[in-house]
């Protein structure tokens, strides 16, 4: 079998796939083209962040069954496409985190005394004293946004530099954070008191532009940003803006929204701006720990079978994964849908198995649960066989029950979230034995297909609601392909579940939030 790399990778990864008897074939840097004829002939790829896997490419791919990311973000991989063609996915999330902290450090130093400007300038045979004041760390606010594997590393080794730690994470518990010494706080806080903002959250739909002009606004005026995370969180012309109104005083980029950066770019004209071309993982010691590790997960897979940290596989056999898919389907779609209706940091998640998935190995089903759960927030870091681990991390409590008892349904899993701001319950079964339906939400009852882009809307229970969420969403242009109501008659309260053709925009949801009777909008991607 032949494994393809197209972007670079230590030798130990090559030779344990040599040592393997695979065939290697070891090109970094090819165009789409290129990449689209070499691809059509191997069994397995391996990347980096360099290669782009489109939709188009996986059409090319004739015998592809797994491609192996050296390293974590997948942002980079078309999944849905993948899936689509049963070919596994799988990452090594974490093994580069230590380096990508430390360069973030490196970026904080570089930026506040302005070493790589004054560099450059002692090269053109200058002596530029004057020029190059720089700013003490010491004492000063870091705010850092997203506290998960990197934000942490970087929180505790800036408070040995003496610098006082503040970070916004919404899926992060008060609790967590005060122990390690850091202040958690909400993003205007952190804007308002941040001497120094650094960014450690996957790229989302919630994160894309988070730093926009509006937050820009909010700013210490003379703030400095670090990007180590993804480019598109930042809205770069808004950055750009920020700096020549003096609101930013610097910037550290080591990502882009376009990689590789453009050489014209308008940032890279502004001397307050240094920039690192994607290098937060770029160590001896990270790029041997995740070459030998995909290197293996890739041996492990095409020759024996055995799936590792796959992202849209559980590590289960192919007999068994026949029978539960429909089941993992479910209880996956399940956390998803909790996850995203769920206000604040989640603290506990009680299971309960009832009727026939009672009898079944309920590990796996878990595993997919708590991976739906957590994959808003943690996107491609949380995979088959890390979510219990993951959850752990994070002080999420996870308890399973079974019981042979059903109420009107032969086979139902119900899920109870303990979260900050209270509880959620969302329950589901399947239909004909296949079909993942939604049962009951908070205590409504529906029959909805958790599918694709939805809305979730509570709202008052009187005339002419439902027809005016429809013209909002008509008004925007957003088609409803199917909706689900529940009701409380009692309490004269509505659970509207729509399905749409699109994602529905910010504008849309300010929209219908506007509507006075409706309490609670939230977008869903399931
Ligand atoms: N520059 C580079 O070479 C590297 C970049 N990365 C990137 O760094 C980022 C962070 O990586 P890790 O710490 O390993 O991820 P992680 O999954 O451990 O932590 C991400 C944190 O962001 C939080 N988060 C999610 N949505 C948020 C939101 N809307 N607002 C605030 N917080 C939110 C999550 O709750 C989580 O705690 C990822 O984007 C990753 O791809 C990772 C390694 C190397
Ligand atoms: O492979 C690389 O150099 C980039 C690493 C990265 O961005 C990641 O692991 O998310």
């Amino acid at each position: 079998m032949k494994v393809l790399i197209s972007d670079s990778l230590s030798e130990e990864g090559l030779e344990i796939l040599r040592q393997a008897g695979l065939e290697v074939i070891y090109k970094p840097g090819l165009s789409p083209e290129e990449l689209k004829q070499e691809i059509s002939e191997v069994e397995g790829l391996i990347i980096r962040s360099g290669t782009k896997v489109t939709k188009e490419i996986i059409a090319s791919a004739k015998k592809l069954k797994v491609i192996g990311r050296a390293g974590t973000g997948l942002d980079n991989v078309d999944i849905p496409s993948a899936n689509e063609r049963g070919i596994v996915v799988m990452n090594v999330p974490g093994g580069n985190t230590l380096s990508a902290a430390e360069h973030t450090l490196a970026l904080l130093f570089a930026m506040a005394r302005k070493i790589p400007q004054a560099n450059a300038s002692v090269r053109k045979g200058l002596w530029e004293r004057k020029k190059f004041m720089g700013v003490e760390l010491n004492g000063k606010v870091l705010g850092i946004i997203g506290l998960g594997r990197i934000g942490n590393i970087v929180a505790e080794r800036a408070l040995c530099l003496k610098m006082q730690v503040l970070a916004y994470d919404p899926f992060v518990t008060p609790d967590h954070a005060s122990k390690k010494g850091i202040e958690l706080v909400s993003l205007d806080e952190l804007y308002k008191r941040a001497d120094f903002i650094t960014i450690h959250t996957p790229l989302t739909k919630e994160t894309h532009h988070l730093l926009n002009k509006e937050a820009f606004a909010k700013m210490k005026k003379g703030v400095y940003i670090i990007n180590c995370a993804r480019g598109g969180i930042i809205d770069e012309e808004a950055l750009h803006e920020a700096i020549l109104l003096g609101k930013v005083a610097g910037a550290a980029l080591d990502v882009f929204e376009k990689e590789p950066v453009s050489v014209d770019h308008p940032l890279l004209k502004l001397d307050q701006v240094i920039a690192t071309p994607h290098l937060g993982a770029s160590t001896v010691e990270a790029q041997k720990v995740v070459a030998v590790e995909i290197a293996k997960q890739v041996v492990d897979f095409l020759l024996s079978g055995i799936v590792r940290n796959a992202v849209n596989v559980p590590s289960i056999s192919a007999e068994a994964l026949k029978v539960l898919q429909p089941v993992l389907n479910l209880s996956e779609k399940i956390g998803l849908l909790s996850a995203q209706i769920a206000e604040g940091a989640i603290e506990e998640v009680e299971i309960t198995y009832k009727g026939e998935l009672a009898r079944l190995e309920i590990k796996p089903v878990t595993l997919a649960l708590v991976k739906g759960l957590l994959s808003p927030f943690l996107k491609e870091d949380v995979n088959y066989v890390n979510a219990l681990f993951r959850a752990k991390e994070r002080n999420i409590k996870v308890v399973e029950a079974t019981t042979e008892e059903t109420e009107d349904f032969t086979s139902l899993i119900s899920v109870k979230i303990k979260h900050t701001q209270g509880e959620t319950l969302v329950e589901g079964t399947l239909f004909g034995k296949k079909e993942p339906r939604v049962v009951r939400i908070n205590g409504f009852r529906l029959d909805a297909l958790p599918e694709g882009h939805m809305l979730y809307i509570f709202n008052e229970d009187k005339p002419g609601v439902i027809g005016k969420i429809g013209t909002i969403l008509g008004k925007h242009r957003l088609n409803i392909s199917r909706m689900y109501v529940g009701q409380d008659p009692m309490k004269k309260r509505n659970v509207i579940l729509l399905s749409l053709d699109q994602s529905p925009t910010r504008e849309a949801i300010a929209d219908l939030e506007k509507e006075e009777s409706v309490y609670l909008v939230k977008p869903l991607e399931l």
